[in-house]
C-alpha cells in the first residue's frame, strides 16, 4: 500500500469515529429526557464508572494503550454531559 492510500484509510476511520461519537451524543440527548421525566440527575458517577472500566477492558482486547483510551471515554462522557445539560 501507498503512503496516500494509508491515510485514506486513515481518513475512512477518521470519519467513521465522527460518526460514532455523534450516534453517542444522540443517545445521551434521549437519556436526557429520561432524567428529565424521572428527575434525574445528569451525572451518574457508577454509570461513568462501568464505561470506563469496560473501556479499559476493551483497549486490553484489542491490545491499544488502556490509559489513551480511557482519558478518550472520559472526554467522550463530559462531551455527553455538555449535550445532555444543553437539552434540559
Ligand atoms: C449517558 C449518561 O449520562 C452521563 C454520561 C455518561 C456517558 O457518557 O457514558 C454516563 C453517565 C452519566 O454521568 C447516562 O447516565 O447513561
Amino acid at each position: 500500500m501507498t503512503l496516500d492510500e494509508l491515510r485514506a484509510e486513515i481518513e475512512d476511520i477518521d470519519r467513521e469515529i465522527v460518526e460514532l461519537i455523534a450516534r453517542r451524543t444522540y443517545v445521551a440527548e434521549t437519556v436526557a429526557q429520561v432524567k428529565d421525566e424521572r428527575d434525574l440527575p445528569t451525572t451518574d458517577e457508577g454509570q461513568e464508572e462501568q464505561v470506563m472500566r469496560r473501556a479499559g477492558q476493551n483497549a486490553e482486547r484489542f491490545d491499544v494503550d488502556s490509559n489513551l483510551v480511557k482519558a478518550v471515554f472520559r472526554l467522550l462522557i463530559e462531551l455527553n454531559k455538555v449535550e445532555q445539560r444543553e437539552s434540559r
